[in-house]
């Protein structure tokens, strides 16, 4: 059997008020947690395309902690390439796991505008969805004819294609529509969804127009610098009414938790 992690309930105690939790509001929107690994120079990655290990064996284990507790786990086109993720939960106990069936497996979301992914049957994602460790992945495209192939493999494993709405102020650009997006999940059946990345995803969900949509940020720090270069996140400039520079967007209610040598910082967005 491929590996097996393991994050107890006690160890995972600092995050029970970061966690989802049934939205009372009449929204239909669901409960969104902003989650990555970071460089001390804000990077994710040496270089863009380039996977790189940032997070340590038991931050690892909390990331596949958190996917248990989410329904799904949304990534960018540049990640799904880069990565040739799993996007499953290795966490003992669950679903493919030493259980049964599939309970605990989030579902994977990847934003593809002009569905440039080419995948199959030996893709990480479907290796595990083929397992029933895994669920094969929902794609958001713009792209109204993707291969045959590609719309045949997804099926065969419960996977589809979803048409992307874009921001109607800039359809040049295919600017995802975020609220609308986060509707659809909803009507799926996905009332939590886990943003893991990468940098131009998270940048995107940070503007000032959108990071209202963030019900909780986590976030681990690894003890080191990746250099110039590297895949960045640093979300655009705000403004106040006066014209003067102000942060992009501030943590509140902010806990630090130290795994191993990194450190989880775990906020929710200010308004
Ligand atoms: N350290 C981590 O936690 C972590 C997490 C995820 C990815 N990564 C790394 O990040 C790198 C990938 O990051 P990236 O920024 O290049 O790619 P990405 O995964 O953010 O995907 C970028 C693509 O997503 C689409 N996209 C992004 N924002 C959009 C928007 N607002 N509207 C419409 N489409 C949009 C576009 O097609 C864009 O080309 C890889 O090297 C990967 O290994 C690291
Ligand atoms: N938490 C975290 N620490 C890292 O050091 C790192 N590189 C990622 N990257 C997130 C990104 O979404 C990757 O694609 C998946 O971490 C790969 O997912 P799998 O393990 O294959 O399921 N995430």
């Amino acid at each position: 059997m491929s590996e097996v992690l393991s994050f107890s309930e006690s160890e995972a105690r600092f995050l029970e008020t970061y966690l989802p939790i049934e939205k009372k509001d009449a929204s239909k929107l669901p409960f969104v947690t902003l989650t990555f690994a970071t460089s001390l120079d804000s990077s994710l990655a040496l270089a863009p395309g380039v996977r790189t290990q940032l997070s340590g064996a038991q931050s690892k284990a909390m990331t596949h902690y958190l996917r248990s507790r989410h329904d799904a786990i949304l990534i960018g086109v540049g990640t799904a390439i880069a990565d040739d993720p799993g996007l499953n939960c290795r966490i003992d106990g669950v679903g493919g796991y030493g259980s049964d069936g599939l309970d605990g497996q989030p579902r994977p979301i990847i934003i593809d505008p002009s569905a440039r992914w080419t995948f199959n049957e030996q893709s990480r994602i479907f290796t595990f969805a083929k397992e029933g460790r895994g669920r094969a992945p929902y794609i958001f495209t713009t792209n109204s004819s993707p291969p045959a192939e590609s719309v045949e493999l997804l099926q065969k494993y419960g996977g589809k294609y979803i048409p992307l709405k874009v921001d109607p102020t800039d359809v040049e650009h295919r600017r995802l529509d975020w609220k609308a997006l986060l509707e659809r999940l909803w009507q799926e059946g996905h009332h939590s969804v886990m943003v893991e990345g990468g940098a131009s995803i998270i940048n995107s969900l940070l503007e000032p127009q959108n990071q209202a949509l963030i019900d909780s940020v986590i976030i681990t720090i690894a003890p080191r610098w990746l250099g110039q270069g590297g895949v960045v996140v640093s979300p655009k400039r705000r403004t106040d009414q006066s014209g003067a520079v102000i942060p992009a967007s501030l943590l509140q209610q902010v806990r630090w938790h130290q795994l191993g040598e990194d450190v989880v910082l775990c906020g929710t967005i200010s308004p």
